[in-house]
């Protein structure tokens, strides 16, 4: 569904990605980690068609320069880590705003696509929110509606950049589960950076690990986050632990001074 082949991205002609090739079957979770600033936000853009970017971006065998802006929407969804949101906007208006690619010529909205906006609003739990202007919601509640429009578009490709930023454990949980069930119900093709290693480990079945522009390693959920892997790259002391039902968790390990000392 998404294939990325020797491609480099930045800003202003300097690369701050280089030489990235990936692929990513439909219906896969690919999940892009990393330390600030390695790129991974960069990266999600250049597959959106934000920033310039060199190499080739094929969504569904199409290279991604070649759509219209139609096309584009259709094909790929594209949350950001700090949207703007229009002024005085409602909730349902603003995930109305998903099914623009959908709309006919008279762009007037059909049963089907206020029955898709109802839909994700009573799944991300925005139900009791929905007549609310957009700019008096929390943080964790904007972050939902944001969500909640980049959904609403029914795009095969969904690029989702820190979905859970804001979101408490349960909101987070439940909207990892609901990515994870267009996945495996309709096929959606998910790339997602994800800060949370837990959640990236958890959900994605592929991780892609950038440190400094480049990829160091990529791999299943275990292949990747391993200590040494994450105390080299993040210089983070961790352990890697297993629930009672087998789900890996990356946990930070604090060192006492007694211990350091010996
Ligand atoms: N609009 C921009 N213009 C110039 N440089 C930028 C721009 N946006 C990001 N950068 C730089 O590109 C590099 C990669 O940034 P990017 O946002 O892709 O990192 P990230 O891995 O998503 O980081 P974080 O985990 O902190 O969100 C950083 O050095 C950043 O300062």
């Amino acid at each position: 569904m998404l294939r990325l082949t020797s491609v480099a991205a930045g800003y202003r002609g300097d690369p701050v990605v280089r030489d990235v090739s990936v692929d990513v079957p439909a219906g896969g979770w690919l999940a892009i980690i990393g330390p600030n600033g390695a790129g991974k936000s960069t990266l999600l853009k250049a597959v959106a068609g934000l920033v310039h970017a060199t190499g080739t971006i094929e969504v569904a065998d199409r290279a991604t320069h070649e759509l219209s802006a139609r096309e584009r929407a259709r094909l790929i969804g594209y949350s950001p880590q700090t949207p703007t949101l229009p002024e005085g906007m409602s909730v349902t208006d603003y995930v109305l705003l998903g099914r623009t690619p959908h709309l006919g010529t008279l762009a007037r909205e059909s049963r089907t696509d206020l029955e898709v906006v109802a839909g994700v609003l009573a799944r991300l739990d925005l139900r009791g929110l929905a007549g609310r202007a957009l700019t008096t919601l929390s943080g964790g509640e904007r972050q939902r509606a944001v969500l909640a429009r980049v959904l609403a578009q029914q795009a095969g490709l969904l690029l989702l950049d820190e979905p859970t930023t804001g979101l408490d454990i349960g909101h987070a949980q439940a909207l990892l589960e609901l990515v994870d069930r267009l996945r495996t119900e309709d096929g959606t093709t998910v790339v997602s950076t994800l800060h949370d290693l837990t959640f990236a480990a958890q959900y994605a079945d592929r991780l892609l690990l950038l440190a400094e522009g480049g990829v160091v390693a990529s791999g299943k959920p275990a292949e990747v986050l391993t200590p040494e892997l994450l105390a080299k790259h993040y210089d983070a002391d961790v352990e890697v632990l297993e629930t009672s039902g087998g789900e890996i968790v990356i946990a930070p390990v604090r060192r006492r001074p007694a211990e350091l000392d010996g």
